[in-house]
């Protein structure tokens, strides 16, 4: 794939997506997430390049929705499914599926759409799924305590490439080394002429050091998998709740990440731990140690009776011995043994093992003094001691988790991938599984295309009023719709448009098929619009390889979707004159169009639109569209237009407190009585009975008017 003929990717963008390990691949999918690993790409730009990507792919022009209102009614049923995701990446990815009048899309979105219906939309992965996002890549790390060094320039910009955490240094030769081992913890010579060199210091030679840069660093697994402890583990929960197949070992996972804290450091291990604590507690132990030292050879002193010969004092004192030399020899035991207290409570406190407790028994000393004091020198070494030990294991556990994790490194991305699809299908299910959807059933246009040369039908129009005849009428007469392949255009029955501000069982659903060129009259209220709408929500979704709301949906594939809605009031001259232009546009190019048109007759005056809406019937059925035009003038039009266009009929069944009974489901070839007509014909019925039960005459005073009145005008209907 030419990355440079993607429709709105330009060089910046195609340089940003060569860095991804496979833009080909993370194209075709669709694959949003890779997309937006790439620098600069965020995933709603992500989104509109794999869209690109993807019409590319399937030769797509990319213009099956029209008009304003056919775009506003795919960003509605878009949203509908957006609703019910539970990441922003499964949002995003949404914004993939597009309308396309491309088969091979269709289909590819089928297949998918189809293994989607069969997730259960279980509380427990949805609940998972709210942890799960994207991974965040870790590009920032640096290692300041260890480096890498080199005689050669070239391995020298190798060294930076592969491994940009450490700095890396170039020697002239050991000496070299030797000054570096000076600034750095650990050094990493990477030249073979070093093997054998000993210095001062940890320096390692590792000739391979650039093939594994894990082991020398560690912490870029490490860093990649403490950032992303969170959004793994929840994968993880995403996988086990939905019996998902996992792209890795999950226990083997969550093992590594049990064994990572947060920051990057390893976690869990007791003896780490332990040293950890002992090293910051060092200062502490040593003072309370002293503490008690002095606390029990005060004690001792107060309790003790010192007797002491004159001539020993004298003596002591001619010496200026102070009070140390009366310790050791009136209270030696006493301070052995506070001492050894002192000794036996920093051991103790700090938990140190056979090796860390001699050396830190040296702390105190054997020499009596008061008060006691510990050895800093000492108490030093044990600090460097412990650190030592700290370090070296800290080293080793980064090390083998680091080695462990490295691996599982790609089936940790793809677990969260995975688990992010899944929310798009979940995404998909539910939509289906609230709005009862099934999967439309495209009528081949091939073979609708050799049906139509053996049959030899008139022209669609003609063909078309005929066909649509045998739709079902109604939902009660139990028919389906038996639209033959020629004459498709769509054929819903039992759809529920998505788009009513109606509650789900409040929503009553709707038979309806049209072929050709169609008017749709019917009274006010009574769904007409509503049905527009279901048709073009039916269409989008199943041009979007998406199911339906319906409980059976046939139709042809469509190339575009042109959808008027109702214009609000009269047009002034100038969008007049632009409307009639788009229509004839429309005229020019309608074969595989479906159009659709909401009460054209507002844009003019009465007389004049009848007159336009009969021409661009004409003109559409003649270029063999699939057109239905809601109008409240259809005899009008229909005597206007030199074809026998078919009207269909929003019934009123009748009238029940006012209120209109309406048969939602338009009847095929059937011009529905108006509003008007059904209320006269209302009052000439109630008057007829006032009438009957005044026996046989209405009068002016009992208030109701003469029969006749009401038959003069309803005469007026027919
Ligand atoms: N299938 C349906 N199920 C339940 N309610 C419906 C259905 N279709 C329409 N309605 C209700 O009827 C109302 C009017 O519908 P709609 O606007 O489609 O009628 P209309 O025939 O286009 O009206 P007008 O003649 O005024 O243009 C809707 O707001 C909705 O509440």
């Amino acid at each position: 794939m030419d990355l440079e003929s993607i429709p709105g990717v330009g060089e910046k963008t195609v340089r940003a997506l060569s860095e991804l390990d496979d833009p080909e691949r993370a194209l075709r999918a669709g694959d949003v997430a890779a997309i937006a690993t790439a620098p600069g790409i965020t995933q709603g730009r992500a989104a509109r390049i794999a869209r690109g990507a993807i019409r590319l792919e399937h030769d797509d022009p990319g213009d099956f929705l029209a008009t304003d209102r056919a775009r506003e009614v795919y960003r509605q049923v878009l949203s509908l499914l957006k609703e019910r995701t539970v990441t922003e990446y499964a949002a995003e990815r949404l914004e993939t599926v597009y309308p396309s009048s491309q088969r091979s899309r269709i289909v590819e979105v089928q297949e998918f759409a189809s293994e989607a219906l069969e997730r259960e939309p279980d509380p427990a992965i949805l609940e998972a799924l709210e942890g799960v996002e994207p991974l965040r890549e870790s590009g920032d790390v640096r290692v300041r305590e260890r480096c890498l060094a080199t005689t050669d320039a070239e391995r020298y910009s190798e060294a930076r490439q592969a491994v940009p955490e450490l700095s890396v240094e170039v020697v002239e030769d050991a000496q070299g080394l030797a000054e570096l081992a000076r600034g750095y913890a650990t050094v990493i010579a990477l030249d073979e002429s070093f093997a054998g060199v000993t210095l001062e210091g940890d320096v390692q030679v590792r000739p391979d050091a650039l093939e594994n840069p894990a082991e020398v660093v560690p912490e870029r697994p490490l860093s990649f998998f403490a950032q992303n402890r969170d959004r793994l583990q929840a994968a993880v929960e995403v996988h086990r709740a939905a019996g998902l197949e996992p792209s890795c070992d999950l226990e083997a996972l969550e093992d590594g990440l049990s064994r990572l804290a947060e920051d990057g450091t390893v976690a869990g291990d007791e003896e780490l731990d332990r040293l950890t604590t002992a090293v910051d507690d060092l200062d502490a132990a040593a003072s309370a140690a002293e503490s008690v030292a002095n606390d029990r050879l005060r004690e001792a002193i107060r309790e003790q009776d010192v007797t002491i010969e004159g001539s020993d004092l004298l003596s002591l004192v001619e010496r200026g011995a102070g009070v140390d030399s009366l310790l050791s020899r009136e209270l030696a035991d006493d301070y052995a043994a506070a001492v050894e207290a002192a000794r036996d409570h920093l051991v103790d406190a700090l938990d140190l093992d056979q090796g860390e407790a001699e050396i830190a028994r040296r702390a105190f000393s054997d020499e009596p003094t008061f008060p006691v004091e510990r050895d800093e020198d000492a108490v030093g070494r044990l600090r460097e001691e412990l650190t030592a030990v700290r370090e070296r294991r800290a080293g080793r556990l980064k090390r083998e988790l680091a080695a462990d994790l490295a691996d599982q490194r790609k089936g940790a991305r793809d677990l969260v991938r995975d688990a992010l699809e899944l929310d798009v299908e979940l995404a998909i299910s539910r939509f289906a599984r609230e709005y009862d959807c099934t999967m439309p059933e495209f009528v081949d246009s091939e073979a609708r295309e050799q049906t139509a040369e053996s049959s030899k039908t008139a022209s669609p129009s003609r063909g078309s009023s005929e066909a649509a005849s045998r739709l079902p009428s109604s939902r009660d007469d139990g028919e389906t719709a038996n639209m033959s392949d020629d004459a498709v255009g769509f054929a819903i029955e039992g759809g529920r448009s998505p788009l009513l501000d109606e509650p789900l069982e409040a929503i009553e659903p709707v038979d309806y098929g049209v072929a050709g060129v169609t008017l749709l009259s019917g009274v006010n209220s009574g769904g007409k619009t509503s049905t527009l709408d279901l048709v073009a929500s039916v269409v989008v979704l199943a041009h979007m390889g998406l199911p339906v709301p319906a409980e059976r949906v046939r139709l042809r594939r469509f190339d575009d979707l042109h959808y008027h809605a109702k214009s609000q009031g009269t047009l002034d001259a100038g969008a007049f004159e632009s409307t009639v232009r788009e229509f004839a546009d429309l005229a020019e190019g309608g074969e595989g169009s479906l159009v659709i048109v909401d009460e054209l007759e507002s844009i003019t005056e009465p007389g004049a639109s009848a007159k336009i809406i009969a021409g661009i019937l004409e003109a559409l059925s003649e270029n063999g569209a699939t057109a239905v035009f809601v109008s409240h003038m259809a005899d009008e039009i229909r005597e206007m237009a030199d074809f026998e266009v078919t009207v269909d009929g929003i019934e009123a069944v009748g009238l029940v407190d006012g209120e209109l009974e309406v048969n939602r489901s338009p009847v095929k070839d059937h011009l529905a009585r108006s509003t008007p007509e059904l209320i006269v014909e209302k009052l000439a019925t109630e008057s007829r009975e006032t009438a009957d039960t005044n026996g046989g005459t209405a009068t002016a005073t009992d208030g109701a008017t003469d029969p006749l009145f009401y038959d003069r005008l309803l005469e007026k209907f027919e």
